[in-house]
Formats: structure tokens, sequence, C-alpha cells
């Protein structure tokens, strides 16, 4: 997976990951009148007006971006409609040729871990047959339940040539109550940090980055900085740019000296690009693309 991606980022010359994380508000009055004449003002309606959205953005961008990352609780609060809109989304992006980075952020004992891994990069069993059910290339997995608990989304990683994003230091103010605290005379961001390097050491493709990779928040630059040093060959996934208010000057730390290293996430920034005034509802596509394009060239600008 690792490998791919950096080979899509260089191809696209571009380290943006489109947060695919629709909401109601943010989808065009003439898809959701489309969605619910159709189904009504029921989860499935919301289901089809997030996928007809999802698949005017991913239309608009896939040219441009190596990646999408769909965030599964917009979806997963409309229940089984809503999974599948996920699922769907899944589908439609991959066959543009993207790289899927499931926003799912699972963490439990090893034995659940196994059932969330096998769903989402591994294959599940049923009686004699195998089957692939979301298919995503990577996930975000919480590590706080220790090594076993992420053992079984490695062991995928492995089987299945997957990859995961692990939280490290989220981009949310409060991150700090808990993953700044002082462990043995060190941050545990940086103690969580050297873990997930090690735990990525057997996983190191051809391209030098390991299948296992870090969330790492843009909005805590200093705490960036830090983890690229302990961390050279992991990949970060770096939430906060935009709507979260970090800038492309604060995350260039997050970049090794080769200008890969890191793959940037906006959302909102970007889906609901047409909210801007000079734009209409009818552009929401156009608008996503110059989105995308500004970012690009506002990160290319630092690096
Ligand atoms: O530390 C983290 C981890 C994940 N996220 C997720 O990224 C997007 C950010 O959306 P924006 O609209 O660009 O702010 C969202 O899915 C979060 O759940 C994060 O923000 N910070």
């Amino acid at each position: 997976m690792i490998d791919i991606l950096v080979k899509e980022i260089q191809k696209k010359d571009n380290p943006t990951v489109v947060g695919l994380d629709p909401r109601l508000n943010f989808v065009p009055t003439f898809i959701k009148e489309e969605a619910f004449e159709k189904f009504g003002k029921t989860p499935k309606g919301a289901s089809e007006a997030f996928l007809m959205f999802n698949k005017g953005i991913i239309d608009a961008v896939s040219d441009l971006v190596p990646a999408v990352k769909p965030q599964v609780a917009m979806y997963e609060q409309y229940g089984a409609e809503g999974i599948n809109a996920y699922i769907e989304t899944i589908k439609y992006a991959k066959k543009k040729g993207l790289v899927i980075i499931g926003d799912i952020k699972r963490g439990d004992i090893a034995t659940t871990a196994e059932a969330y891994s096998d769903g989402h990069i591994g294959k599940v069993d049923i009686e004699d047959e195998q089957c692939i059910v979301y298919d995503e290339d990577s996930i975000t997995i919480n590590p706080y339940l220790g090594y076993d608990s992420v053992e079984p989304y490695i062991n995928n990683c492995k089987n299945f040539n997957r990859g995961l994003f692990i939280l490290v230091k989220t981009s949310n103010p409060n991150s700090g109550e808990i993953q700044d605290l002082i462990v043995e005379g060190e941050a545990l961001y940086k103690r969580v940090g050297r873990l997930v390097n090690k735990w990525g050491e057997e996983l190191i493709g051809n391209s030098g980055y390991s299948q296992i990779g870090a969330v790492v928040g843009a909005t805590h630059s200093s705490q960036a900085e830090e983890l690229r040093e302990i961390m050279p060959n992991n990949y970060f996934l770096v939430p906060g740019y935009g709507a979260q208010g970090a800038t492309a000057k604060d995350l260039k730390v997050c970049f090794n000296k080769d200008g890969l290293g890191a793959i940037v996430n906006s959302s909102r920034g970007i889906i609901a690009a047409y909210k801007n005034a000079k734009y209409t509802e009818l552009q929401f596509a156009e608008a996503a693309r110059e989105a995308v394009i500004e970012m690009q060239k506002d990160l290319k600008s630092v690096l």
C-alpha cells in the first residue's frame, strides 16, 4: 500500500488527501431533492445524497490527488444505509484509481480487533469461503490498548498489502491533556511515536517508508517536528489543514527532506468550498477542484 501511495503522490505531484466527510448541510439542494424524491427524508435518502455528492467530488479531483479519506462516522450515523454509502464510495473511488484511507479509528482487545481488521483490511471467513467487505487500502486505528490490540491489523497489512495510520498526536485543541503527559521523562506522544516506529520496522517497502504510518495533527507544529525526527520512515497522515486553522507553513515540519513522508488531509475546506460566495451550488465539484489546486500550490510552496 505505502509504495503505491508514494508512487501516486509522486505521479500527481500532490501530497493532498481529500476528506470525504459529507453532511447534509454540505450537500447542494438539487442533489438532496433528487435523493429525497426517490427515498424520502430517510436514512436511505440521506445516504443516497451523500453518494451522489461524493461521486461528483471524486470525478472532479481524481486526476489531481493520490487519495481520499472517507470519515466513517458521517455515514455510520445513518445506520446500514449510511454504511452502504461508505462502501459504495470506496468502490467508486477505487475505480477512479484513488488510494483509500478509511478514517475508522478503531481500538479494542485483540479478539475484537481481529474482527475489525478482517472486515476492513483483510477477509472475513464465511464458513469455507472468504470475503472482502470494506476494502480500504489503509485505516486509522487507536493504539491506546497496546501492541496485542494492534497486532491483528499488522498481520493483515502483511498478508494483504494494506496500511495503517496510528493515532500519535491528534489535531484537536485538547489532545495535550493526555498525549502530552510526561511518562518516564518523555511526552506520551513521543513514546507512542517510538512504538509505532518499532512496530513498522518489519513492513518497510521499496519506497523506504513503512506500511505503518501515524496520524500527526498539523495544528501542533513543534510536536510534529519532534515526531518527524523519531519516525523518519513512517508516513504521516496530517489532519488540521484549512478548516481547523493550520497552514502549509505549520505542517512543513511533517515532511522529510526528500519532500515525502506526509499526506495532508482537508475535508470541509475542499468538499464545502462552494459555500464561498463566488460559487453557486451547481458549481460544488468545480469549487472542490479549485480548492485542491490551491492547496497543492500552497503545500508545494513550502516543500
Ligand atoms: O487528529 C485528528 C484525526 C483525525 N481527524 C479527522 O480528519 C478530518 C478533518 O476534517 P476537516 O474538515 O479538514 O477539519 C475529520 O474527518 C476528522 O475526524 C482530525 O481532524 N484530527
